[in-house]
Parts: structure tokens; C-alpha cells; sequence
């Protein structure tokens, strides 16, 4: 072979690999996919938001914080990260969970890498078990697989089937692979309500006692929340051996809402449409929310739930 052709053969298989791998970069700029263009963990950003957006849980915006920082900064964790938020309603969970997958994921939860299961929508029936749980492990597996960074949210966890928790139990635990996928890069967010009575009983304890909010500590209400958990019947949590193997990595409470958190939400949720944010407004809509206990009046029986809709008629 003649030294020119063999030159001008070598110079365009250069140029088709330069064209090739510049077509893959504008294919990854503009297409999500698994690598660090896309997925990044924002700690920063991620402090930000729970300090700014999120209104008092100064518990969980700490522990989630750390959680989060610390397994995403260690480059060989043992087993995947595993959250189980539990508090009454309206009080942040799923909120938070939004704040973590946008801190974590460019297109935070759009991501085809953040996946939400809510116990009634996606498993509605228990006669269809067997179907339900060969399911999600396929799922799950398929999506580790694809990306070991994925996130999965579990809403209503407390209305999950005992057996169905049971069989995402193996991608919880201490295993270096399984059937040849490794797991320990993705992160576990169970939300439910349950402990969330014992969590209430603490911060209305607390307010009686005329304490400050903040100065409730996770070890006032951690007993009581394992307790609650273990001991509430209707909690899917209950059942399984998730607390006994030590899966869950943390339990985070979420406190109930009181007026001035009320107040915060509907001047966030303005600020968020675009308005003026308007403390007269605020106050009227937290004036509108309905309060527990009934001769107290401390915490918000929705906590932030109904705002947005109740703004819609103050507006
Ligand atoms: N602590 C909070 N700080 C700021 N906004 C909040 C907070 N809690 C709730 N909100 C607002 O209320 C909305 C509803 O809250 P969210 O869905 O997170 O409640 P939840 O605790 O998941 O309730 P549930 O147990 O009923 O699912 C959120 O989208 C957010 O706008």
C-alpha cells in the first residue's frame, strides 16, 4: 500500500472518529442521559433551597442535608442511601423529595432517572400481588441497570403492601451485586404518615411547655417514631424486616405546620406565580387554614397542602 493513500485513509477514519464523537456530545447535550452533564449533586443549591423554600423543619432539612451530601461524596458506598420520611400531611415530604431530585438531576423530577411509585395508583389491588411485585423488581432492576444513579420515590409507603416492600427489600441491602447489577449508587425515599401522631404529640408537648420549636432534637422524637412504626398495624413498614435489618439508613421527622409556617408557604407560593408577595393575603389564607387541636389551635390540620388552591381565590 502506497504511503499517500495509506495517510489519507488514516486522516478520514481520524476525521469520521472526531465527527462521530462530536455527534455523541451533541447528542448527550441535548438528550438526558447518565452521565455528569445531567447528574451532578448541587450541595450548595441543596442548602439553599432548604433553607430558603422549606419552613420549619429544621430537623429534617438537617438530616437530609447530610444524607445526601454524604453518600453522593462517597465514591464506594456500601449499600444504596435509604430515607423514610414520615410526619403528618402537608408538611414537606414530597416537597422535599422535588428539592433533592433538582439538586441532584438537571431535570430534577422530569429526570427519566427519578421514578415516583404512589401505593393506591400503582398498586391498587393486592389480589394482583405477584404481578405488582415481579414488576418493580424488573423495573427497579432495569433502571439501575440503564443508570446506577436513579432515585426512586415510594409515596404512601404506610399503604403499601407488607409483601410487595418485602420483595424491593434484596436492593436495599449491604450486597456488592446482584444478578450482576449493582445498586449501591441509587437512593431510596420512603414518604408516609405514619408516626406522624407521636411526631405532633412532641412539638405540642414542646409548645406547651413553651419551648422553642426549634429546639426539639431528633433524639426527642426518635423512640417514639420507631415505636409508632413498629407498632402502627396499618403501617406497610411494620410488617417487613426493613427497620430490623437496618435498611433505612434515616428516619426523617417532619413537624406539623403551624400559622407562621402558613404564612410562609402562601407568601413562597405568590413569590412563585409571579406577584408581589402580600402578607395581608398570606394572612388572610393562613387565617382560612383549619388548626389542631381543636382548643389549642397549634398546627395546621393540612399543613401547607391547600394553599395553592386557596390563593387561587384570593388572588
Ligand atoms: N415545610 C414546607 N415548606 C414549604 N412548603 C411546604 C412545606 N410543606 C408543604 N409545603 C407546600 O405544600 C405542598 C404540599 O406538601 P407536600 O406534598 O410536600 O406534603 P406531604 O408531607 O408530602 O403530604 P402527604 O403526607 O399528604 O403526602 C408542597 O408542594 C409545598 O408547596
Amino acid at each position: 500500500i502506497e504511503p499517500i493513500s495509506t495517510s489519507i485513509a488514516v486522516g478520514m477514519a481520524a476525521a469520521l472518529t472526531g465527527f462521530l464523537a462530536s455527534y455523541q456530545n451533541i447528542f448527550y447535550y441535548f438528550n438526558e442521559c447518565c452521565r455528569p452533564e445531567w447528574i451532578a449533586f448541587n450541595k450548595t443549591g441543596l442548602q439553599v433551597d432548604l433553607e430558603n423554600k422549606m419552613f420549619g423543619q429544621h430537623i429534617a432539612s438537617r438530616i437530609i442535608l447530610k444524607a445526601v451530601n454524604g453518600f453522593i461524596t462517597n465514591d464506594n458506598p456500601k449499600k444504596p442511601l435509604v430515607l423514610s420520611l414520615h410526619g403528618w400531611t402537608g408538611t414537606g415530604k414530597n416537597f422535599v423529595s422535588q428539592l433533592i431530585a433538582d439538586n441532584i438531576y438537571k431535570e430534577g423530577m422530569d429526570s427519566n432517572f427519578v421514578h415516583m411509585f404512589t401505593s393506591e395508583l400503582h398498586f391498587p389491588h393486592s389480589s394482583h400481588l405477584d404481578t405488582y411485585k415481579s414488576q418493580l423488581q424488573q423495573w427497579i432492576k432495569g433502571n439501575v441497570s440503564n443508570c446506577a444513579q436513579s432515585m426512586f420515590i415510594f409515596d404512601e409507603m404506610d399503604k403499601m403492601h407488607p409483601g410487595l416492600i418485602d420483595s424491593i427489600k434484596p436492593y436495599l441491602d449491604y450486597y456488592d451485586k446482584l444478578d450482576g447489577v449493582s445498586y449501591r449508587k441509587a437512593i431510596f425515599i420512603f414518604l408516609s404518615n405514619a408516626g406522624g401522631e407521636s411526631i405532633t404529640q412532641t412539638a405540642l408537648d414542646f409548645w406547651k411547655a413553651g419551648r422553642a420549636r426549634e429546639e426539639i432534637e431528633l433524639k426527642d422524637l426518635e423512640t417514639l417514631l420507631s415505636l409508632a412504626v413498629f407498632n402502627n398495624k396499618k403501617s406497610g413498614l411494620w410488617h417487613t424486616s426493613l427497620i430490623d435489618k437496618n435498611l433505612v439508613d434515616f428516619f426523617v421527622p417532619f413537624l406539623p405546620l403551624e400559622y407562621r409556617h402558613v404564612v410562609q408557604c402562601a407568601m413562597a407560593e405568590m413569590k412563585a406565580r409571579g406577584h408581589r408577595p402580600d402578607r395581608g393575603v398570606a394572612d388572610q389564607v393562613a387565617k382560612d387554614v383549619v388548626y389542631f387541636p381543636k382548643s389549642e389551635r397549634v398546627f395546621s390540620v393540612k399543613g401547607c397542602k391547600t394553599i395553592q388552591s386557596k390563593l387561587d381565590y384570593y388572588l
